[in-house]
C-alpha cells in the first residue's frame, strides 16, 4: 500500500488549504489514481488497523438495496450513524440506486444484478457501468454518493474494476472505499467465473481534513507490511447471497488503530 501512503503525502506537500461544508477545513488536491493489482494481495491499508467488519457489512447492506441504518447497527457498524434520521433512513443512497434505480417511466432497475449479467454475456462491452448519481434523486439524498461510479472491464480471462469518487477522505474514508471495491470486484469475478485484473481508484476533492494531519503524520512514519490475501470459502448461488462468514483475511499484518473525528 505504498502508494496509498504517496498519496497521502502527495496531498501534504501539495494540497491547498480549502474550507469545505463540515467546517472542518481541508487540505486539498484534485485528480489523483491509484491502481492496485489484484492477483498481488488484498489492497487493505497495514499502516492501521482497518476494521473489516465495517468494510464487509457495509458492501453487504449496499448489495440488498437496503438504506436504513438498522441492519448496520444490528452487526455493530456505526459509521453511518451521524447521517441517518431518527428513523435510520439515509434517502435513496447507494443500496436504492445500486438495485432499484427509478426511472422516469416508474420501472425500477437493478442495475448490479444486470451488470453480472452483462458481464457472463458480453464481455468486450464497454457499458459495464454502476451509477449511483441519480441526478433526480440527489437532494433527497442525506448525503450525495462520494463513490458514484464504477466500470468493469473484462480482458484475457480477468475482470478490472475502475472507481471514480467525486469527494475522498483520505485517511478515514478512502481506506474502506478501496477495501470494499477491491472485495466487489473479488466477488463479481468469482460469479462470472473470471480471474480477479486491476482495480482503478480515482479521486476529484482528494483532501485530508485539518483535524487528521497528526494522524497522517503518525502513519508516514510506519512501514507498511506485505499485503494479506483474500480467500472466498465458498462459491454462493449469486452476488446476493454472500455472508460476512464467507470472507477470511490472509496474514493480514497490521499496526496499531490510529484514531480519527469523522467530519460531519
Ligand atoms: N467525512 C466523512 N468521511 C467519510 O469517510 C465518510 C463520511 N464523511 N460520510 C459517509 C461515509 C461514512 N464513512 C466512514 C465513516 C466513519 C469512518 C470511521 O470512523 N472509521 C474509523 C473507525 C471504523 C470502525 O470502527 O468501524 C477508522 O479508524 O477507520 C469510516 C468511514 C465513509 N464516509
Ligand atoms: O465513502 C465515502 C463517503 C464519504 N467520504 C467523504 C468525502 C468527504 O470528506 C465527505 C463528504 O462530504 P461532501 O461535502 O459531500 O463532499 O465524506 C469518503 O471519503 N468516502
Amino acid at each position: 500500500m505504498r502508494n496509498y501512503l504517496d498519496l497521502l503525502q502527495d496531498v501534504l506537500d501539495n494540497g491547498a488549504k480549502k474550507e469545505d461544508r463540515t467546517g472542518t477545513g481541508t487540505i486539498s488536491v484534485f485528480g489523483r489514481q491509484l491502481r492496485f493489482d489484484l492477483s498481488k494481495g488484498f489492497p487493505l491499508v497495514t499502516t492501521k488497523k482497518i476494521h473489516l467488519k465495517s468494510v464487509i457489512h457495509e458492501l453487504l447492506w449496499f448489495l440488498k438495496g437496503d438504506t436504513n441504518i438498522s441492519y448496520l447497527k444490528e452487526h455493530g457498524v456505526r459509521i453511518w450513524d451521524e447521517w441517518a434520521d431518527e428513523n435510520g433512513n439515509l434517502g435513496p443512497v447507494y443500496g436504492s440506486q445500486w438495485r432499484a434505480w427509478e426511472t422516469a417511466d416508474g420501472r425500477h432497475i437493478d442495475q448490479i444484478t444486470n451488470v453480472i449479467q452483462a458481464i457472463k454475456k458480453n464481455p468486450d462491452s464497454r457499458r459495464h457501468l454502476v451509477s449511483a448519481w441519480n441526478v433526480g434523486e440527489v437532494d433527497h439524498m442525506k448525503l450525495p454518493p462520494c463513490h458514484f461510479v464504477f466500470q468493469f472491464y473484462v480482458v484475457e480471462g480477468k475482470l478490472s474494476c475502475m472507481l471514480t469518487m467525486r469527494s475522498v477522505d483520505t485517511f478515514l474514508g478512502l481506506p474502506f472505499n478501496i477495501a470494499s471495491y477491491a472485495l466487489l470486484t473479488h466477488m463479481v469475478a468469482q460469479q462470472c467465473d473470471l480471474e480477479v485484473g486491476e482495480f482503478i481508484w480515482s479521486g476529484g476533492d482528494v483532501h485530508i481534513y485539518s483535524n487528521h494531519l497528526e494522524q497522517v503524520k503518525t502513519q508516514l512514519e510506519r512501514e507498511p507490511y506485505p499485503l494479506p490475501k483474500l480467500v472466498i470459502k465458498r462459491k454462493p448461488e449469486s452476488i446476493f447471497d454472500y455472508v460476512y462468514e464467507d470472507f477470511e483475511f490472509e496474514d493480514y499484518q497490521c499496526h496499531p488503530t490510529i484514531k480519527a473525528t469523522v467530519a460531519v
